[in-house]
């Protein structure tokens, strides 16, 4: 019996319960996904606090699933395994400027977390989430397709909101996706753009204009940083999305969303659209892109295989000085 409640028992871990671990741990106690919620971090106190008050949410009306405090030993076992650890952009700052504190964080979450189970799905949710999931691919030794990050997601749900506004169309009838990288080299797929079966630009005829695609495009790539600039953070649509995805995992939902994981051809991590079930990527989902938007997804590329390769020989310089260190 106690192997058979050990089989059925299906577990996510949380890395970080700041403001984004929080939310997500919380959206996940409110959705049947799995049995139980690990939550993992390095401030006791705040964890403790944070299990605590999330618990009192499931007393009531509870849909089945638990929540407690872990360690990285546990949460290396669990079945998705969500890193929200690290630190997070001040107003102003970009999310690039992250880069260096959280891949430590992300080094040292490893080598805590080692051995890893075969068959978790790692999914990255701190910034600059692109680059994190290269160097997570890397450091946790797992199948490229298991390891993924939440990507443009965000920033497509974003884009569908406020065509939502232009088009007076539910956003959920939309299908828009926004590419590449998340942060300031994404760009938006135009030409594939349907309101419901109809091209965009046969649905809002304006769409086609410079002015209208600028408006569209700075209120997307801009939105973290105007949030930002007066709360501090956000929480609320990352967590929504990363527990949508821990939801197609699952379920072996076999769900398109444009998710960051390694492309081959481009030597990088950047959104494209995949196909999500148990196993993680289950396979990429071709998309037509036209010249322009081709260019934009190269130029993409070329930008973030520039700073994987200055992060790596910082890196390296770092390996260098600790050995030095200890052998003095
Ligand atoms: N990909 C996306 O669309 C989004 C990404 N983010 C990113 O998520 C990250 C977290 O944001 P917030 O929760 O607002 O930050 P926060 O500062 O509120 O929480 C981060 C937590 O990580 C913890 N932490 C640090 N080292 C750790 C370790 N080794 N193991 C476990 N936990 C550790 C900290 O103690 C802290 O509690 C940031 O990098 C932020 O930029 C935020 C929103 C959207
Ligand atoms: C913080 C961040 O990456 C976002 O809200 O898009």
């Amino acid at each position: 019996m106690a192997e058979q409640h050990q089989k059925l028992k299906t577990t996510i871990a949380v890395l970080g319960c700041g403001d984004v671990g929080a939310t997500l741990a919380y959206t996940l106690l409110l959705k049947p996904i799995c049995s139980e919620v690990i939550l993992v971090d390095p401030k006791t106190a705040l964890l403790e606090a944070q299990v605590r008050d999330l618990a009192d949410a499931t007393y009531r009306g509870n849909t089945g699933t638990k929540v407690k405090a872990g360690t990285h030993k546990d949460a290396g076992q669990a079945d998705i395994i969500v890193i929200t650890a690290g630190a997070k952009q001040k107003p102003g700052e970009s999310r690039l400027s992250l880069l260096s504190r959280n891949l430590h964080i992300l080094e040292s979450i490893f080598s805590s977390m080692s051995p890893i189970n075969p068959h978790a799905v790692l999914l990255l949710v701190a910034n600059p989430v692109d680059i994190l999931t290269y160097f997570a691919r890397e450091l946790s030794g797992l199948p490229e397709s298991q390891v993924i990050g939440t990507g443009t997601s965000l920033d497509s749900a974003r884009l569908r909101g406020k065509l939502s506004e232009k088009t007076e169309v539910s956003a959920s009838s939309i299908d828009a996706y926004v590419l590449g990288e998340h942060g300031d080299s994404q760009f938006i797929a135009w030409s594939s753009i349907a309101i419901g079966t109809t091209p965009l630009r046969l649905a809002l005829p304006e769409s086609t204009t410079e002015e209208f695609r600028k408006e569209v495009a700075d209120h997307t790539r801009g939105a973290a940083a105007a949030i930002i600039a007066s709360k501090g953070c956000t929480a609320y649509g990352v967590a929504n999305i990363a527990a949508s995805i821990c939801k197609y995992i699952m379920y072996d939902q076999r769900t398109i969303r444009p998710l960051s994981f390694y492309q081959p051809e481009l030597g990088c991590c950047l959104s494209m659209p995949a196909v999500i079930g148990r196993k993680g990527i289950v396979r990429p989902m071709p998309i037509v892109l036209n010249s322009p938007e081709q260019e934009e997804l190269e130029k993409c590329a070329a930008g973030l295989r520039a700073i994987i390769e200055g992060a790596e020989q910082e890196l390296a310089a770092d390996k260098t000085l600790e050995k030095a260190l200890k052998e003095s």
